[in-house]
């Protein structure tokens, strides 16, 4: 994989804690040291469960990966450079090329360190050390250091889930009779119910307990006015016209969800790719998650395989069905899992394409791409300090794989694709409108740049 990325000639600075007071500054001083020590903390608590499994051996491993990560923490405290990756993993090499290409940009007088570079770069950058500290410690080099929270966000959510699971098993009957704007209707609800499920992540609240209480069902109509952007008609254009009317050779296509966060969120977008099958509105799903363990919520294999089995095995008999459903449409290969290595490496969406093109290919066989959550949308635009009216199209410099579409809450200061005036008046009425988590955008841009 090529680790230069494609330089966008006009596109406004990256975000960077280097900008004092800012919310990565913020997030680099304050939320990323507190992940940190949470992770140290977890790896400490299962000092016992490592030497019920490895003896002394993992107590020892449990030692060195706790030292690593006390060092990273400390490196990042106090705006050390950062480092070259050393674990030799398939990836280290597109991570210290990255590394050396941000270095020749900053300039040899301008050290890339954590409080002097992108943000978007370096806070990529952690997770992959904290996974660094693993891979170098085996026995303990498989443990998932935020599998605690990830699961226990699920099981915290059971009623909502449960209500979730009861609504779709409803509409799924309905299906067979069902009106177009029945259809369309019920596509909306969904599209919200994804987006909303995004506040449920535990980077934000910095591993703290971030599960859905109440039916997310209920909420929709009082969260309206807090959806920005709602493109939601378009992509039921692009849905509609490729199930077409019947007589025409048109057939409902592939759609992509690049995943975001395990938990009820993830349980929100598998209701969703099964009403887009159940509905008619596509033929196949395809779900992207992580590779390994990423902004501590975000969806590994293992997380996407224990929810569908948690989903079956449920005693209540809606959720079951659910579960059961889902675990037909991956046997049958209407449903797969898929973890590229580049959702898990520093470049934006804007690279993707010279840096991954093999994925970038793929991508533009679907129908629809849908980019649940805040990294992604980060990704989509680059991190940069844009204009809020900039046009969608235009912030994500090139990146035109299919027609997509961002499901994200705002939980870090970049938006673009807003109305003139409408940042300002946000900002008027609250000055954390951008990084709460509390608005949201269903942002789309057509693969042919109409937008
Ligand atoms: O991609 P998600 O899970 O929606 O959110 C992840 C994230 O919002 O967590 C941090 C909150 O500031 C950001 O660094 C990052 O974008
Ligand atoms: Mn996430």
């Amino acid at each position: 994989m090529d680790a230069n990325p494609v330089l966008f000639q006009g596109a406004p600075p990256s975000l960077s804690a280097k900008y004092e007071g800012s919310f990565a500054y913020l997030t680099i001083r304050d939320r990323l040291p507190t992940i940190l020590t949470k992770v140290i903390d977890t790896i400490h608590r299962n000092k016992n469960k490592f030497f019920e499994e490895y003896g002394e051996e993992g107590v020892q491993a449990e030692k060195r990966a706790i030292s690593f990560l006390s060092k990273l923490r400390n490196e990042l405290q106090t705006d050390k450079r950062v480092l070259p990756l050393t674990d030799g993993q398939e990836d280290a090499e597109t991570w210290n090329s990255y590394l050396q290409y941000q270095q020749s940009h900053q300039g040899e007088l301008s050290p890339v360190s954590w409080f002097s570079s992108p943000w978007l770069y370096v806070e990529c950058y952690m997770y992959r050390r904290i996974q660094e500290a693993l891979w170098l410690n085996p026995p303990v080099n498989e443990f998932d250091v935020f599998w605690e929270g990830k699961s226990q966000s699920f099981l915290d959510s059971t009623a909502a889930i449960t209500a979730l699971c009861t609504h779709m098993e409803l509409v799924r009957r309905g299906l067979t009779h069902s009106s177009d704007s029945h259809t369309l209707d019920q596509l909306f609800k969904l599209l919200q119910v994804s987006l909303w499920g995004n506040k449920c992540d535990l980077s934000i609240s910095a591993g703290q307990e971030n599960s859905q209480k109440g039916s997310p069902l209920d909420s929709l109509d009082s969260l309206r006015a807090f959806v920005l952007v709602n493109h939601s008609k378009q992509v039921w254009s692009v849905l509609a016209a490729a199930r077409g009317d019947g007589q025409g050779q048109r057939s409902p296509g592939r759609v992509d969800i690049v995943l975001d966060n395990a938990g009820f969120e993830l349980v929100t977008d598998l209701v969703l790719a099964d009403f887009l099958i159940a509905a008619g509105l596509a033929t196949e799903i395809r779900f992207h998650g992580k590779s390994f363990p990423w902004f501590v919520s975000d969806v590994t294999a293992r997380d996407f395989e224990w929810t569908i089995l948690q989903t079956s095995a449920a005693n209540h008999k809606w959720m079951s069905a659910c579960g059961v459903q889902w675990k037909r449409y991956l046997k049958e290969g209407v449903w797969s899992y898929h973890d590229h290595a580049f959702w898990t490496l520093p470049h934006d969406f804007g690279d993707m394409a010279s840096s991954a093109p093999d994925l970038y290919a793929s991508l533009r066989s679907a129908r629809l791409l849908l980019f649940k959550g805040d990294l992604n949308y980060r990704k989509l635009v680059g991190d940069r300090d844009w204009p809020h009216t900039t046009p969608f199209h235009l912030a994500l410099r090139g990146f035109h794989p299919a027609p997509l579409c961002s499901l994200r809450t705002l939980k870090a200061n970049v938006q673009v694709g807003l109305e003139a005036g409408q940042g300002e008046e946000l900002s008027t009425a609250t000055s954390t409108w951008m990084t709460s988590g509390s608005y949201g955008v269903i942002q789309f841009c057509s693969s042919d740049r109409e937008q």
